[in-house]
């Protein structure tokens, strides 16, 4: 049975008691490393990988058996003010499309071994346009939060938050900028392919948000209210619900980093049991993930959503786990070490 959130007081609880990784399990799977069949470090970051797998799933051999990618989806008030390459309707449409099985995530998904959720939220009601009044009321924010924290599979073993939701990346950028400072022009990209004035009027409307709910700079949650949508909601309860359980987590791109950054402004060290999967082309994602203090694990130009980069990654942490834990020791395999 799911936890449930009956206010916001209790999200922020759970926040405040964050359970971390085994440390016994991170001694042990150094220990391996070190006497596995290659040259010390020869694998590079994926010893890292290995070896913080370890520590989260509490074992010296980790694994990655049973991944599972969600795809949450809103709408946003906010395209009311020309700020997508796409209209608002896309975002069911995908919907439809990701049942089906034609995105590219469901292909992704397939590749890599991984079951897929899909959870549209409310898509008949928009979030409010954030330049007029904050995006969610509070129970609006906490149905939304809980619709993800309900979403994780407690017997998966890594996670993938990915979403669907045409403005979102407006969206995005006001929560980047609410919490990282700077100007607007630093976290607005082109997301679907606006012009150079669709850019300028995305930073326009960044600006006039986050000047509206100056007073949620300083909460995480409350600019996630403000700034965000119900799908940047949903990913930020799943990601905590993947933290309260110790499942490992891969952030896609630039809305599910700016999703997770929320709870990082809430509680510092709160994505201690993420990784950033990629650097998308969003120009804003790659100072985001400065500023959280990830460094990408791909770089593929990617700028799509969906939890697409964050699926590929699922192969690069699957290598990372078979050869941590099925290669041999130099003493099994009878190699002299050097
Ligand atoms: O993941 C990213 O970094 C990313 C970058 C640009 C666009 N997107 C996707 O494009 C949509 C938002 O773009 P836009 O132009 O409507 O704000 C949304 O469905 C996202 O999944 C995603
Ligand atoms: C077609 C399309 C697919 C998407 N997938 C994620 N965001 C998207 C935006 C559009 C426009």
């Amino acid at each position: 049975m799911t936890q449930s959130l009956p206010t916001l007081d209790s999200f922020r609880a759970i926040l405040r008691d964050l359970p971390d990784p085994d440390a016994a399990a991170v001694q042990a799977a150094m220990a391996r490393n070190g006497q596995l069949t290659k040259p010390p470090g020869a694998l590079g970051r994926l010893e890292d990988l290995a070896i913080w797998m370890a520590g989260w799933q509490g074992t010296d051999r980790p694994h990655v058996d049973a991944p599972q990618v969600i795809v949450f989806a809103g709408n946003h008030g906010v395209t009311a003010r020309g700020v997508s390459a796409f209209p608002a309707a896309v975002t069911e449409q995908m919907v439809l499309n990701f049942r089906a099985g034609g995105a590219a995530i469901n292909q992704l998904a397939r590749c890599f071994g991984a079951r897929m959720d899909v959870h549209a939220l409310s898509l008949e009601l928009p979030t409010a346009d954030f330049t007029i009044q904050p995006a969610m009321t509070e129970a609006e924010l906490l149905e939304a939060l809980q619709t993800g924290w309900d979403a994780v599979d407690p017997a998966s073993d890594l996670l993938v938050t990915g979403e669907m939701g045409i403005g979102n990346t407006t969206s995005a950028a006001a929560l980047a900028h609410a919490i990282c400072g700077g100007v607007p022009a630093d976290w607005v990209g082109r997301g679907t392919g606006v012009d150079d004035a669709g850019l300028a009027l995305k930073a326009q409307v960044v600006a006039e948000g986050v000047a509206l709910h100056a007073q949620a700079r300083a909460d995480g949650i409350e600019a996630l209210r403000c700034l965000g949508g119900r799908e940047l909601a949903a990913m930020a309860g799943a990601i905590l619900r993947a933290r309260h359980l110790r499942i490992p987590v891969l952030l896609d791109g630039f809305i599910c980093t700016a999703a997770a950054a929320s709870l990082d402004a809430a509680k510092p060290g709160a994505l201690d049991h993420c990784l950033a999967a990629h650097v998308s082309a969003e120009s804003g994602h790659a100072p985001l993930l400065a500023h959280l203090g990830k460094a990408p694990i791909l770089s593929l130009g990617l700028r799509l959503g969906e939890g697409s980069g964050a699926a590929l990654a699922i192969g690069v942490i699957k290598g990372a786990v078979a050869c941590h834990s099925g290669m041999a020791t130099f003493a099994e395999a009878g190699v002299s070490e050097g």
